[in-house]
C-alpha cells in the first residue's frame, strides 16, 4: 500500500515536472517570438536608413557630399552594431514586466503608460485582475512601426518598476520576469510575483510563473577577470542611487560587495541616457587601481556606452604620468597628507634657486656696462616672489623688476626731470636691454619655466627638501621621502603631487584644442540604434581626458581611499561638476580618515549631499561575511556589516604553514582551482607581491597573486588570504586593509596562517578568533 502511494506520488511529481517543463517551453517560445520581432525591426531600421540614403543620393536632396558621407557612415555603423547585437550581447533583451492598468491612462514618450499606481478597480473584488500592459526591458529602446514600444531602454522611466517593484510595494507590477538569452536565442526565463495574492489573466490565460529567482542565479555564476553588468537584476535600493537626479553630490556608502562599483557604472550609463548632450564625454570615473579599471571597463560598453566615459585609475589622472611604483605606508602617509601642500608651495618657489642659477647679471645699455650682483638679484627675486600668482606666471613680473633694478643702476632716472622724456627714455632702455642675448639667456637660467617634474626631482635632494619642509616634516620623513623620490618612476602619490605642482606653478596660456562634436548629437532618424564608435573605449577615454580639463560629472569609486592630496587633484577636475561619491569608511587604507574627510569636503565644496546606504552584500556568502565581520569589529568597532544575501554551506578553511609558506600557499591555491570554475585570487602583504607571483608559476591564468592594496574592488570565485597578521601590521590602516582582503571571494575562502598569526589548534589565526 505504502509502496503504491509512494509510486503515485512519484508519478505525480514526474507529471508535475513535465507540465512545468512544457509551461516553461511555452513561455520561452513566447519570448523568442518577441525577440524575433525585435531583431526584425532592427534590421528593418537598417534597411530603412539605407533606403533613405540611397533615395536621397539619387534625388540629390540631402545636400553636401559631406552630409551624404556622414549618413553613409551612420548606416555602416548601424550595420556593425546589429552585428554586435547578434554576436556579443548575451542578453540584449533581459526583462519584462506585466502591469495592471495605470491610474490616469497617460502615456509617456516611450509609448508606455506613466502611472506608477494601479487604477481603482484594476483588481476585482475576488482578487482577480487583467494584465493591461506588458513591457519588455532591454539595453536600448526599440519602437515598432506604430511607435509602440517593442523594447524599453532599461534607463527609461517606464523601466524603473522593473527594478523598484517589491512584494511590499508592488505598484502596478504583477509579474517581473528576467529573460536569459544568447545572441538571438532565448535560453530561459525566471519570474518573481510581486502580487502573489492575485490571480491575474493575460489575454484570457492565467499568468504563468516560472523558476525561482534571477538574482540568486546571477550571484552564483563563476567570476572571470572582467566584471559583468547587473542590468537584469539591479535591486531596488541600488536603483534609487542609479536614478538619483544628478544634482550636487550623490553620496553612497555601503559595505563590501553591496554593489557600489556596479551602481557607479550603471549610474554613468543612466546619466548619459538622461542627458547625452551634457554628459557624452563629460563623465569621469576615478578608480583606485589600474587592475580595477581593467576589471570594470567592459561594463559600460556592455550597456551600450562605448567610449563615452573616461574611467581612470587615480595614478593615471595626469597626462604623461603613469604610476608604476608603490610607496611604503610611511612615505605614502607623508606624500598624501595636507602637510605636503605646504612643502610643495615652498618647493615650487625654492626650485627656482635649485638650478645652476647665475650669480650676476651683466648687460650693456645705452653704451654703458651695467651689473647686478648676487645680493641685488636675491632682492629682486624675493620681491618678485612676494606676488601670489603661480610661479611660472611671475616670470614677466621678475623680468620687469630686473629692468627696474638695471634702470636704477644706470642712474638715468635722476638725470631727466621731464616725465615724458624720462618715460620715453625708459621705454627704449627696456627695449634695448630686453633684446640683448645676455639678458635673455640670463632670464632663462635665472627664472626658467618650471615643470612639475623638475620640482619633484629637486625634492629628491634631502638637504633641499629639508629646507623646504622645515617645521612641516620631521627629519625622518624628509629622509624617507627624498629617498623614495630618487627611484626611477612614479607612485600614485607622486602623480597627485605633480598635479598640485602644476597648479602651483601655473601653465602659461596655450591654445585650446577644439572638442569634436559627438556624432550622436547629429544622429537623427536612428535613435533606436546605439552609437558605434570606431575608436576603442580606451582610446577615446584617453583622448577625452587629454582634451578635457574638467568634467560635467565626476564619479569617485572607493572614495574612502583618497588622500587629501588626491582629493585636491580630483577636485580640480570637477570644479563645476555634479558628483557621485561611493565608498566604505571601513575599507579605508588611508591612515588619517579625518584629514581625508576634510579634503573631501573641500573638493565637494558646499554642494548639498544626497546620502544613500547600500545594505546587502551580493558578493560574499554568509559564511565568509561572518568571518570578515570579526575583523570589522576590530577595525571599526560599532560599525555594521552588510547582510549577506546567500549562503553556500562552505565554511572558510584555515591552513597552517608546515614547511614553507610558498608550498602551503601553492597547495591551497591548487586545491581551490580544482573546486571552482572561475578565478582564484591569492592576497598577500604588499612586500610579498613579487615572491607570491613566483609561488604560483605554472598554475595557469585562472589564479593571480595580489598585494593587499591591489585587491581593492576586485573579486574572485575563491581567495587565499596569506598571513592576516602580516597584512594587518603593514600600516596603521592594516586592519581595514585585511577586511578588504577577506571580502573578495564569491564562493570560497582559505586563510593561510604563518607563525606570526599565532594560529590555534584548528589553524584559526589570533585575529580571526571570537
Ligand atoms: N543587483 C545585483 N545583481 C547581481 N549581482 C550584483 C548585484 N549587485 C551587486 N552584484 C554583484 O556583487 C558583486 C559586488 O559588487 P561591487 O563590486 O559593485 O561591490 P562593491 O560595493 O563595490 O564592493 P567593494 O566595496 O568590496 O569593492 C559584483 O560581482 C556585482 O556584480
Amino acid at each position: 500500500m505504502a509502496a503504491q502511494a509512494q509510486q503515485e506520488t512519484a508519478l505525480d511529481a514526474v507529471s508535475d515536472k513535465s507540465a512545468q517543463d512544457s509551461l516553461r517551453d511555452r513561455e520561452i517560445s513566447g519570448e523568442q517570438a518577441h525577440l524575433d520581432r525585435v531583431y526584425r525591426r532592427l534590421e528593418e531600421k537598417i534597411r530603412e536608413a539605407e533606403f533613405l540614403m540611397n533615395d536621397a543620393a539619387k534625388r540629390g536632396q540631402v545636400g553636401t557630399p559631406g552630409a551624404l558621407a556622414e549618413r553613409d557612415a551612420q548606416v555602416f555603423r548601424a550595420g556593425i552594431h546589429l552585428n554586435r547585437l547578434n554576436n556579443e550581447f548575451e542578453d540584449f533583451l533581459f526583462g519584462r514586466i506585466d502591469l495592471l492598468l495605470g491610474k490616469d491612462g497617460q502615456k509617456g514618450p516611450d509609448g508606455a503608460y506613466t502611472a506608477v499606481e494601479p487604477a481603482d478597480g484594476s483588481v476585482r473584488d475576488d482578487n482577480t485582475a487583467d494584465i493591461a500592459e506588458t513591457l519588455h526591458i532591454g539595453r536600448i529602446g526599440v519602437l515598432d512601426t506604430e511607435y509602440a514600444p517593442l523594447v524599453i531602454d532599461w534607463r527609461a522611466p517606464a523601466a524603473a518598476p522593473f527594478y523598484r517593484s517589491t512584494p511590499v510595494d508592488p505598484g502596478r507590477v504583477v509579474r517581473r520576469r528576467v529573460i536569459r538569452s544568447k545572441g538571438r536565442r532565448v535560453l530561459g526565463v525566471e519570474d518573481d510575483l510581486m502580487r502573489p495574492e492575485l490571480t491575474a489573466f493575460l489575454d484570457g490565460d492565467k499568468l504563468a510563473v516560472i523558476g525561482d529567482g534571477a538574482l540568486m542565479a546571477a550571484l552564483g555564476q563563476a567570476r572571470s577577470h572582467t566584471m559583468r553588468d547587473i542590468v537584469a537584476s539591479i535591486q531596488a535600493e541600488q536603483d534609487l542611487v542609479i536614478r538619483a537626479p544628478a544634482a550636487s553630490v550623490t553620496y553612497v556608502e555601503g559595505g563590501p560587495g553591496t554593489g557600489k562599483t556596479a551602481v557607479a557604472l550603471h549610474r554613468a550609463a543612466y546619466l548619459l541616457y538622461q542627458d547625452r548632450r551634457r554628459y557624452a564625454g563629460g563623465i569621469l570615473i576615478v578608480s583606485p587601481t589600474p587592475l580595477l579599471v581593467a576589471y570594470t571597463e567592459g561594463v559600460l560598453p556592455s550597456l551600450g556606452e562605448e567610449g563615452q566615459v573616461a574611467i581612470r585609475a587615480i595614478g593615471s589622472l595626469v597626462d604623461g604620468a603613469e604610476a608604476t611604483l608603490y610607496d611604503s605606508p610611511a612615505v605614502a602617509r607623508t606624500k598624501g597628507s595636507y602637510r605636503m601642500l605646504r612643502v610643495l608651495r615652498k618647493a615650487a618657489r625654492g626650485a627656482l634657486e635649485a638650478n645652476e642659477s647665475p650669480a650676476r647679471l651683466r648687460v650693456v645699455a645705452f653704451g654703458r656696462r651695467l651689473e647686478l650682483e648676487a645680493a641685488d638679484l636675491e632682492r629682486v627675486r624675493q620681491n618678485a616672489l612676494s606676488g601670489t600668482a603661480p610661479v611660472n606666471m611671475l616670470r614677466p613680473r621678475a623680468r620687469k623688476l630686473l629692468l627696474d633694478a638695471l634702470w636704477e643702476r644706470s642712474g638715468s632716472a635722476s638725470r631727466h626731470t621731464d616725465p615724458e622724456l624720462a618715460a620715453e627714455l625708459r621705454s627704449s632702455f627696456d627695449e634695448d636691454v630686453a633684446s640683448e642675448d645676455e639678458f635673455i639667456a640670463f632670464l632663462d637660467a635665472w627664472w626658467p619655466e618650471l615643470t612639475p617634474r623638475a620640482v619633484l626631482e629637486a625634492m629628491s635632494d634631502e638637504r633641499r627638501l629639508g629646507r623646504w619642509a622645515r617645521r612641516i616634516l620631521n627629519p625622518g620623513e624628509v629622509r624617507r621621502t627624498a629617498r623614495a623620490l630618487k627611484r626611477d618612476g612614479l607612485s600614485v602619490h607622486d602623480v597627485a603631487i605633480l598635479d598640485e605642482l602644476q597648479a602651483i606653478l601655473g601653465t602659461p596660456a596655450r591654445p585650446r584644442k577644439r572638442r569634436d562634436l559627438d556624432p550622436l548629437d547629429q544622429l537623427t532618424g536612428l535613435e533606436e540604434l546605439m552609437p558605434v564608435r570606431e575608436e576603442t573605449q580606451r582610446e577615446r577615454a584617453e583622448r577625452l581626458a587629454q582634451e578635457r580639463v574638467e568634467y560635467a560629472h565626476v564619479i569617485v569609486d572607493e572614495a574612502q581611499d583618497l588622500t587629501p592630496m588626491q582629493w585636491r587633484m580630483v577636485g580640480r577636475r570637477g570644479k563645476h561638476a555634479t558628483w557621485t561619491v561611493v565608498g566604505d569608511p571601513a575599507q579605508s587604507s588611508w591612515s588619517d580618515p579625518d584629514e581625508a574627510a576634510e579634503a573631501r569636503d573641500e573638493a565637494l565644496g558646499s554642494r548639498p549631499r544626497r546620502r544613500f546606504t547600500l545594505t546587502v552584500n551580493y558578493r560574499n556568502p554568509a559564511e565568509i561575511a561572518e568571518l570578515a565581520a570579526k575583523v570589522l569589529a576590530l577595525a571599526m568597532p560599532g560599525s555594521e556589516s552588510p547582510s549577506a544575501v546567500r549562503s553556500t554551506g562552505v565554511k572558510p578553511r584555515f591552513a597552517v604553514v608546515r614547511n614553507s609558506l610558498a608550498e602551503s600557499v601553492r597547495a591551497e591555491a591548487a586545491r581551490l582551482l580544482d573546486q571552482v570554475d572561475g578565478t582564484v585570487g591569492v592576497v598577500v602583504a604588499m612586500n610579498r607581491r613579487e615572491e607570491a607571483r613566483r609561488w604560483l608559476t605554472g598554475l595557469g591564468d585562472r589564479v593571480v597573486a595580489l598585494g593587499s592594496l591591489e585587491a581593492k574592488g576586485l573579486e574572485y570565485d575563491a581567495t587565499v588570504v596569506v598571513s592576516p597578521a602580516e597584512i594587518a601590521d603593514e600600516s596603521p590602516a592594516g586592519l581595514r586593509v585585511l577586511y578588504v582582503a577577506l571580502t573578495r571571494a564569491t564562493q570560497q575562502l582559505t586563510v593561510v596562517s604563518a607563525e606570526r598569526d599565532e594560529p590555534d589548534a584548528n589553524g584559526v589565526p589570533d585575529l580571526l578568533r571570537d
